[in-house]
């Protein structure tokens, strides 16, 4: 037991803590006793003496299981916990160790609904994958300790919280390949897989794979993507094109899989993006069927799976994506490559315009893209960053006759049509 506590204790105070304030992580870290004076991070400026705090972290073996109980853990705190208390993200990692990353809450919560909230914690942990650690305040109000909550009662393990400097990568980056971003159709299909028994419909969907994919077969005629965010003029562009150029028109996720996107849409990044990603080789087989008769046009492709997935693990400015070149910008070593990427690239403001006069329904990501201008960067960005089929920017906001001739001046250009 006491050879378990200790390397417990070695293991966790080598993790960095991250709470989400204000849209950008801020970190602390966890040590064994405190060395010089105590300087309370910043994450807990804003706590009010009697106030307590709390962290939950989830630890299941199994990721599935796991990122759908982080993701429905949400809903269910913000149902259950008093009026007044206070639920950001959380995360924990080791700095540099891919795989690493826990996801949690950090909850707050005010003078008088501590024993209602413990309630609440110790119900939760006995029976979940989560961990929950409770966090004090000393006397002068200088010093936090934290203390993992199920040992609290006896022989309570204490660690004092200290300041951490900004790790070199943003959190999230650590577990991005093959769990927002996949690079593989075989990596996408076993978590799908995994979900057969809680979402029947992956079934279906692993049904319309063809039997096998050849992603080195050169297609005969060019193949044509066109991205941008949405309202950026994609399906008006490709509908133009197709008759310009006599060309086929496809799209990603295909017409096949309609049926079942908005299940998958409610579902934790895990299972949304591996549901994109088989998308876009089931596009990619309906390509290379239609690129020996004729030029394709496709509206969304990889750039948009991986780019809308990277912009939203990471939180905060620009500078918290990867970094150029990272790995996770690399197109998929299995996956057709097209002969261009057109980004169509639009003013906010001329967005909105176009948003507004088509008044359809938007996605909850459509819906952050209005309202978080960090958020629209990050994707635009991490569209700018992916190479392998890198793409080429067109300014869409002239009228659709102009953008028609200036993607048709490129395609020549590049695909000699
Ligand atoms: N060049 C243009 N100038 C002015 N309006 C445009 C232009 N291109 C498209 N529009 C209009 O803007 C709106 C959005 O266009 P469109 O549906 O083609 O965008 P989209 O990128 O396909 O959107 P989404 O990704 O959400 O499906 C439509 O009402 C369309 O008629
Ligand atoms: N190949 C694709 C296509 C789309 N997505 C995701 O769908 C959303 C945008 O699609 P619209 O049809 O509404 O334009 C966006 O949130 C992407 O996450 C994708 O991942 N891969």
């Amino acid at each position: 037991m006491a050879r378990h506590l200790k390397l417990l204790v070695q293991r966790w105070s080598s993790r960095v803590f991250s709470v989400e304030v204000d849209g950008a992580p801020r970190y602390f870290g966890i040590r064994e006793q405190l060395r010089g004076e105590p300087v309370p991070p910043d994450v807990f400026s804003e706590v009010q003496k009697q106030d307590r705090c709390y962290s939950l972290l989830v630890c299941s073996g199994d990721r599935v299981t796991g990122d759908r109980f982080h993701w429905e853990l949400r809903d269910r705190l913000q149902r259950q916990l008093p009026p007044g208390s206070g639920l950001r993200s959380m995360s924990s990692f080791i700095p540099d160790q891919k795989g690493s990353l826990l996801k949690g809450y950090f909850l707050q919560s005010r003078a008088g609904n501590s024993s209602l909230i413990e309630d609440i914690l110790t119900d939760l942990e006995q029976r979940n994958p989560v961990l929950v650690c409770s966090y004090s305040q000393s006397e002068d109000g200088q010093q936090w300790t934290q203390c993992l909550w199920y040992q609290s009662e006896d022989n309570p393990v204490r660690f004092c919280v200290v300041p951490s400097e900004t790790p070199k990568h943003h959190p999230s980056v650590l577990n991005m390949i093959n769990s927002d971003v996949f690079y593989s159709l075989d990596e996408a299909c076993d978590v799908l897989k995994q979900c057969g028994d809680i979402i029947p419909e992956t079934r279906s969907v692993l049904g319309m794979l063809p039997s096998s994919l050849d992603a080195r077969r050169k297609p005969d005629f060019p193949v044509i993507v066109i991205e941008g965010l949405d309202a950026t003029g994609k399906t008006t562009l490709t509908e133009s094109l197709r008759d310009s150029l006599g060309a086929t028109l496809l799209r990603s996720p295909p017409q096949c899989l309609s049926a079942w996107r908005g299940r998958f849409d409610r579902e934790p990044p895990l299972i949304r993006r591996a549901f994109y990603a088989v998308g876009n080789y089931i596009t990619a087989e309906q390509i290379n069927q239609e690129a020996s008769k004729s030029p394709v046009i496709v509206d969304r492709f990889w750039h948009s799976t991986a780019a809308y997935a990277i912009a939203t693990a990471v939180t905060g400015p620009v500078s918290n994506l990867p970094h150029e070149g990272a790995e996770v910008y690399h197109w998929p070593g299995d996956l057709l490559q097209p002969s261009l990427v057109i980004l169509l690239t639009l003013d906010p403001e001329e967005r909105k315009r176009r948003l507004r006069s088509r008044g359809l329904m938007k996605t909850d990501e459509e819906e952050e893209l209005d309202h978080n201008k960090l958020f629209r960067t990050r994707v635009e960005e991490a569209y700018r960053r992916i190479v392998g089929s890198a793409c080429i920017a067109l300014d869409a906001s002239p009228s659709a006759d102009l953008v028609l001739q200036q993607a048709l001046l490129l395609i020549r250009a590049k695909c000699h049509l």
